[in-house]
């Protein structure tokens, strides 16, 4: 786990003392759009065309934020389009690597042995954070973005007329209800997780768990009354929802102690948390041995022993009944 200070990979962890214990994302600094026809999107600059073959997306199985980007690599049928690599799920000194493991794919592309490299190859000075997903631009040689929130809006439209499979995930007349939606499931939700894990106050831990279970409590009203969170089908906003929700019992009950109720309290949650893991080629992307080793093992501050628990046992093959 470390940082880059102009270039160079110093190994730190998280500095919680400046926000009194709060644990603060940092934002993504590579914010250029993949567009059908290499015309600039909404941030960064333009040049970035769809083209099959010319991109490659670096992920942890681990990562709830990669997971998304594999999710809709999957859901628009851009396997053959978009090349794949996986890396290792312990994240200790040099970040996430390459080192051999089940389930890891290696880096045929630039050959980096960890992310960080990537960060430096695209700009020699690069600080921060080197974090999972990359999408990479084999032609410019460069990232053309590291926030999963906007790779998946990439797949979701812009190849489309090159060969993607039909669908549409961010629907426009759905537009401002998913919007919504994200807004407060990313902050109290997908990120309230991190920000109860993370923080080393108790203060700063309580702040983060109450918004995360009002919301869940929220989201359990409205999906006992229809099937998914805009209605009868799912769109982007339950994809978000569903890789915080999937590892909800196996990690964050318990490593991040979000433990006031589980998953499987909330039939409905769970119930729309199966559906979505059946969905066709949804349970390709999923590697619990990857999420479970990752947080266990790789977050010593929280786990010094490294112990993998062995439980829950969980049925996401159950039937979902909607
Ligand atoms: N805003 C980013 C966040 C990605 C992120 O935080 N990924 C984590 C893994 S779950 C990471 O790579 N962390 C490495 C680090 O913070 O050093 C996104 O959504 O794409």
């Amino acid at each position: 786990m470390g940082v880059l200070v102009d270039g160079v990979w110093q190994d730190r962890w998280y500095d919680t003392a400046a926000s009194g214990g709060r644990f603060r994302r940092e934002a993504s600094r590579f914010r250029n759009w993949i567009t059908p026809d290499g015309s600039p999107g909404p941030t960064g600059e333009g040049g970035f065309a769809a083209e099959p073959g010319r991109y490659h997306l670096y992920v942890s199985r681990a990562c709830p934020w990669a997971h998304r980007t594999t999710i809709f690599r999957a859901l628009k049928g851009l396997e053959a389009m978009v090349g794949l690599s996986v890396t290792h799920w312990l994240m200790a000194d040099e970040g996430w690597t390459f080192a051999p493991g089940p389930g890891v794919v290696p880096d045929a592309v630039n050959g980096v042995t960890a992310i960080h490299q990537l960060y430096t190859l695209a700009d020699p000075k690069a600080s921060g954070r080197a974090t999972v997903p990359v999408l990479w631009d084999k032609v410019r040689q460069t990232i053309v973005s590291n926030e999963s929130a906007e790779i998946v809006r990439m797949f979701n439209g812009a190849f489309d007329g090159v060969g993607a499979r039909p669908g549409d995930w961010y629907p426009a007349p759905l537009r401002d209800e998913i919007d919504a939606l994200n807004a407060r499931i990313y902050d109290t939700v997908n990120n309230g997780v991190y920000k109860a894990g993370f923080a080393t106050t108790q203060a700063a831990y309580a702040e983060a768990v109450g918004p995360l279970f009002e919301t869940l409590d929220w989201l359990e009203d409205r999906l006992s009354r229809q099937p998914f969170l805009c209605g009868a089908s799912p769109t982007e906003a339950d994809w978000r929802l569903f890789t915080t929700l999937l590892r909800f019992d196996p990690v964050y009950v318990g490593h991040f102690k979000c433990n006031l109720r589980r998953l499987v309290d909330y039939p409905a949650l769970w119930a729309c948390t199966r559906a979505l893991y059946q969905w066709p080629g949804v349970r390709e992307t999923v590697n619990f041995e990857h999420i479970k080793r990752h947080y266990y093992e790789s977050h010593r501050t929280i786990n010094p022993t490294g112990i993998v628990p062995l439980g829950p046992l969980l049925d996401f093959e159950a039937p979902p009944g909607r």
